[in-house]
């Protein structure tokens, strides 16, 4: 992408002088800010990070990943989840589980994340600044006070620009929000109590996840989704699973349905919200979750003073590098779209500033895993039977299911299941799949293979730790081969093994 012949004559008067307030600005402290900044303070560069919340940390520490990851957490451990295949469906480490039991948890997980980023800032000397950023120019930054009565602001210059501002949540102004019924993700921190019945408006990661947390806490869920599948970008196999165990937990699915009205209402019963579907269907619970998707957070950036713009979506567009259409402003995290993960963003702030500073890296996007933390958790690398499939690429399968091996015996998880897909000819692996405890731990030994080349046959010739859920990759790759037939071991790629009595 180019800058415009506006944009570059604009461009050329500003980097002609050497007298910039910072080497690098960073707009937001999320993961893709933080790493930004520590990166270019490591180069040994003149840094700040500009966050508009009192707060550092983003999305990912207050409202979104964190708590929820550790909301998750206290209701496996609270409501005895994973021990049930042993112990019988009404094993419950606690009965009566209030919110307060599980935002207890959360808060301190919370507060002790916010002191290591805040540390880490301190430590590598980053200046921490809290007000509101917006472009005045290519290289000059706005910076708005929001403590206080707001009305102080001053203006900053910068070598270079890494936009890190993150999304916030979809809302339908038709619909009325109002933090304790109808709400979003960000709000669940503030729930006074816990709903005996929930609607979640749309099944994509967020969805899910929460649905399955509350269909695990014994709560009746209506997941509803415009599309067909959940979870489109997963291996189909993998989300059949997941709809069979959410199914088992009670939850009902109605996809390919859209939404017509959501409206609340009080009756004998209390407050609680109807929601009309396009189809008729009426669905009454007393809460409902609105997780249709998030939309950058561009529109007080002032982005057309640098010129810059985002889409529909709020969205800004970049290159391979993470330049934007102005070269030394660059865009990382989920501002510039999918996949809008912790992990990838932190990944996208430090290639950004290294490309910035003309350092040199390696990164292989192909091999970014992705975890989602529903109830089976899921975890995937590499590509899925649809896209090899849509791709005319010759595959295989192999695939272990956790009651197979005696580690899933011995944690009671008779669904979990791993698939491995490799190639037809060459048996490189192409994509590992898995649903069931540990997924996304478990996924970095096929993203490791991966990496380096490996083909189905490494897991044949490698021996795991007895009993583990690793072993899942072995069974899985028996499985394959056997599916080819009579066809015999590859050479291993991967640290030949030695023949049996060969001395060392
Ligand atoms: C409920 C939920 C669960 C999630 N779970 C996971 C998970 O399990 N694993 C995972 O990898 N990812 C997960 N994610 C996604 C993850 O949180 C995001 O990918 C990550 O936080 C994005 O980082 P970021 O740096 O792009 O922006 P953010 O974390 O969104 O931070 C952006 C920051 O910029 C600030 N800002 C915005 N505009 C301005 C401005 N003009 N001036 C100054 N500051 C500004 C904002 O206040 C915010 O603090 C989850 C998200 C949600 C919502
Ligand atoms: N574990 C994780 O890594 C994790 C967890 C949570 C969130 N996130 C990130 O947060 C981002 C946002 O998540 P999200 O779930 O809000 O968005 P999403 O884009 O993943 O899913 C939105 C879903 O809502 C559906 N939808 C849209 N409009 C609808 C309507 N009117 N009625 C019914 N359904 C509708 C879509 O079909 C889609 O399935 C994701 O991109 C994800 O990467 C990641």
């Amino acid at each position: 992408m180019t800058p415009s012949p506006k944009n570059s004559q604009m461009l050329s008067i500003a980097t002609s002088h050497d007298d910039f307030t910072y080497d690098l600005l960073v707009i937001g402290s999320g993961p893709g800010g933080q790493r930004a900044a520590i990166q270019a303070a490591k180069l040994g560069k003149k840094v700040a990070v500009v966050e508009r919340k009192a707060v550092v940390g983003g999305v990912c520490i207050n409202t979104g990943t964190i708590p929820s990851k550790t909301f998750r957490e206290a209701i496996m451990h609270l409501s005895g989840y994973n021990e049930r295949g042993l112990y019988g469906s009404a094993y419950a480490v606690k009965d009566d589980i209030t919110v307060q039991d599980l935002l207890l948890r959360t808060s301190s997980v919370m507060s002790h994340e916010l002191d290591v980023v805040r540390n880490q800032l301190h430590r590598n000397r980053i200046e921490s600044i809290n007000a509101e950023a917006s472009f005045m120019g290519p290289h000059t930054v706005r910076l708005r006070d929001v403590r206080g009565h707001g009305d102080g602001w001053r203006d900053v210059t910068a070598r270079h620009i890494v936009v890190a501002v993150g999304t916030k949540a979809a809302r339908d102004p038709k619909i009325p929000f109002d933090g304790q019924r109808i709400i979003i993700s960000d709000d669940i921190l503030d729930l006074r109590e816990l709903p005996r019945t929930v609607t979640v408006i749309g099944g994509g990661v967020i969805g899910c996840e929460y649905a399955s947390m509350f269909a695990a806490l014994g709560v009746r869920v209506t997941l509803i989704d415009k599309r067909p599948r959940l979870l489109e970008f997963v291996d189909h196999e993998i989300t059949d699973v997941l709809a069979y165990q959410m199914r088992q937990n009670r939850m009902t699915l109605r996809l390919g349905e859209a939404v017509k009205a959501v409206e609340p209402f009080t009756d004998r019963l209390g407050q609680r919200v109807k929601v009309t579907l396009a189809s008729g269907k009426e669905i009454v619970s007393d809460m409902v979750l609105y997780s249709i998707g998030r939309i950058g957070a561009t529109d007080r950036l002032n982005l057309e003073a640098a010129g810059l713009s985002a889409d529909e979506r709020g969205r800004i567009s970049v290159n391979g590098h993470y330049q934007t259409s102005v070269s030394h402003i660059y865009a990382v995290g989920d501002v510039i779209g999918f996949p809008s993960l912790a992990s990838v963003s932190m990944e996208q702030g430090r290639l950004a500033t290294c490309h910035a500073f003309g350092v040199p890296t390696q990164s292989v996007p192909e091999l970014f895993p992705y975890g989602i933390y529903t109830i089976p958790e899921i975890s995937t690398v590499g590509k899925n039977e649809e896209e090899l499939t849509s791709a005319g690429v010759p595959y295989e399968i192999g695939k272990a299911q956790y009651r197979e091996i005696a580690r899933g015996q011995i944690i009671g998880d008779e669904q979990g299941t791993l698939k491995l897909i490799f190639h037809l000819d060459t048996r490189e692996l192409l994509g590992v799949h898995i649903i069931g405890t540990g997924a996304s731990e478990l996924i970095h030994i096929g993203q490791a293979v991966m990496a380096f080349g490996g083909t189905v046959d490494y897991f044949v010739n490698t021996v795991f730790n007895y009993p583990t859920l690793a072993e899942c990759y072995k069974t899985a790759a028996f499985d394959g081969i056997n599916r080819l037939g009579s066809a015999p071991l590859l050479e291993p790629k991967l640290e030949p093994a030695k023949e049996v009595g060969e001395v060392v």
